[in-house]
């Protein structure tokens, strides 16, 4: 069934921790081979592991001669990050309630080229959102980030923006897009501002120059997390390139791995926190670690309560964009002022999300249960249509959201909530078990004809994963000479979402694509 989406398979032993470490090329990558997981950020001074002062790190000492001798400069590598579908709770978490979400197989993906030493720039090329620009390393205020009472270092748990160095950083977006309208150039300047504060908060003056070049195949603005997977893409990158991360590899404890996904995405928020000003962290959360998560976060000073759903199961699934583009700062906003205006309705409100939530975790977790089967589904859509209503309620729906659900529900085939921040943007379907094709087909007829667009999509995949260096083999001539090298003019030629992910997906070929690693936590 086409229209429908679909959670991968799931290798994992129901609740457990343990299991296989997943789809990996056998030998571990050189380049990422630094074992700099003990070491202080103070100690570690630009890519080169080049030090001042007191270091910590543990160097593979043959391994680093070889590095030195063939190549100075770090090799151009990638990083990808997975959109996510929030299933229950949205709105409810910004409020300390729990969600759940599960990643999506449409992902970001992000390309690092480093620069001769003589270029001494950092480039962001977003090209997607027509978004290019360049600042000089050395005129960056690295004294400002640097001061004692102000430096972060990368295991640091940043919860919220420092207004001084956010302060410090504007300069640096005046002259970002001046000829843009201003709505386009406010959305630069805050993908400037969120990038500048991590640079700048992670790096050091001695950063090598370099270049960001991301293309994406998730709907910008269409509630599946473009955002986060853009902050986790950026966090990655960072702390690869400060060889603060010794993985992805195949023989990585789940522990280890666990600790350098945290740390990834603690990074990640804080880039959010530029985008969105008060996120959850929950987009982040699944964007990192993938598959689906049960998120809550009750105290913004301390990391949430991530609970993975290994055995999430393959839920019959149709993924719809409204094509209505919206804000998810917006729309969050708009809730916290209903919510300051009427504390108590809105407070029932918000508790009654999440006691659904509560519930479609049960069921969805319950041993027994069967995707096959309409009375286990019906428990789960009920409380779909549920917490649907109850986001209509506090204001967050849009006509063309309840245009989508008005069509399932005249065919009567499934179950519909919108998802995400809401205002436009995307809904989710879950479709009953032996729905007639012929009424399936008309649904898609009706929702092309209405402009809307299908995604098909699976569930519950891969978190961040990384390419490096940035070389995939793909059954051609080239693998013969170790590989196709993906450089900067293929990467941005490549054609539209197809043409991306032919070139460098993660699930290039159908399946899992050999080079991309990723961090197992779960061991399954
Ligand atoms: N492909 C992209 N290239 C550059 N920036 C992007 C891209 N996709 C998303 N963004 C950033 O994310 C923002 C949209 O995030 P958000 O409003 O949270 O929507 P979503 O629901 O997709 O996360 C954009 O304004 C832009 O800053
Ligand atoms: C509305 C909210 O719960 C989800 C927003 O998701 P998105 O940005 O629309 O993908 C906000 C948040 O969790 O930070």
């Amino acid at each position: 069934m086409d229209a429908m989406t679909t959670q991968r398979a799931s290798n994992g032993a129901p609740n457990s921790h343990k299991g296989h470490n997943g789809v990996h090329s056998d030998s571990e990558p050189d380049s990422i081979s630094t074992e700099a997981s003990d070491a202080t950020l103070e100690s570690v001074d630009g890519v080169n592991g080049i030090t001042n002062g007191t270091i910590n790190l543990k160097i593979n000492p043959r391994r680093s001669m070889k590095r030195k001798q063939s190549s100075p400069m770090m090799p151009a590598f990638m990083v990808s990050a997975p959109g996510k579908v929030i299933v229950f709770g949205e709105h409810a978490v910004v409020h300390g309630k729990a969600a759940i979400a599960a990643a999506i197989s449409l992902r970001s993906y992000l390309l690092v080229t480093t620069l001769s030493k003589s270029k001494r720039t950092v480039t962001l090329k977003f090209p997607d959102i027509d978004f290019d620009h360049c600042w000089n390393i050395d005129e960056l205020p690295w004294a400002t980030f640097q001061q004692p009472s102000k430096k972060k270092y990368y295991y640091s748990l940043v919860t919220e923006l420092d207004p001084d160095l956010v302060a410090a950083i504007q300069p640096l977006l005046a002259d970002v897009s001046p000829d843009k309208p201003p709505n386009i150039r406010k959305v630069h300047q805050n993908s400037a501002g969120a990038f500048l504060y991590m640079f700048l908060s992670l790096g050091s003056q001695s950063f090598p120059g370099c270049q960001y070049t991301l293309r994406s195949t998730i709907p910008i603005g269409a509630g599946l997390g473009s955002s986060a997977t853009i902050a986790v893409c950026m966090s990655a990158a960072l702390l690869l390139q400060l060889r603060t991360l010794s993985g992805p590899h195949p023989d990585q404890p789940p522990e280890e791995a666990r600790i350098q996904i945290e740390r990834i995405n603690r990074w990640a928020y804080v880039y959010e926190m530029f985008i969105h000003g008060n996120p959850s962290g929950v987009d982040n959360t699944v964007a990192t670690q993938g598959k689906a998560v049960v998120f809550q976060r009750t105290d913004y000073g301390k990391p949430p309560s991530v609970r993975p759903l290994w055995d999430f199961p393959e839920l019959p699934l149709l993924l719809v964009d409204t094509k209505v583009p919206k804000s998810t700062a917006h729309e969050v906003a708009k809730v916290g002022k209903l919510r300051n205006t009427h504390p108590k309705i809105v407070g029932s409100i918000l508790d009654a999300i999440d006691k659904v939530t509560e519930a479609s975790a049960e069921v969805l977790t319950e041993a027994g249960f069967d995707t096959q089967s309409e009375a286990d589904l019906a428990r789960v859509g009920e409380l779909m249509t549920i917490n649907h209503g109850l986001l209509v309620s506090l204001g967050v729906s849009h006509p063309r959201l309840e245009r989508v659900r008005e069509l399932v529900d005249h065919q009567g085939i499934g179950w519909t909530k919108l998802t995400g921040a809401g205002g436009g943007g995307c809904c989710i379907t879950l479709l009953k078990p032996g729905v007639d094709r012929s009424k399936l087909d008309k649904l898609e007829e009706q929702l092309d004809e209405e402009h809307f667009q299908k995604f098909e999509t699976t569930l519950g995949g891969d978190g961040v994963g990384v390419l490096w260096p940035a070389v995939l083999k793909n059954g051609m001539d080239e693998d013969e000479q170790g590989g196709m090298e993906i450089d900067l003019e293929k990467f941005l030629s490549a054609e539209g979402n197809e043409g991306v992910e032919r070139l460098v997906g993660v699930h290039g070929g159908g399946g899992e694509r050999e080079g991309w690693k990723f961090w197992r936590v779960d061991n399954n």
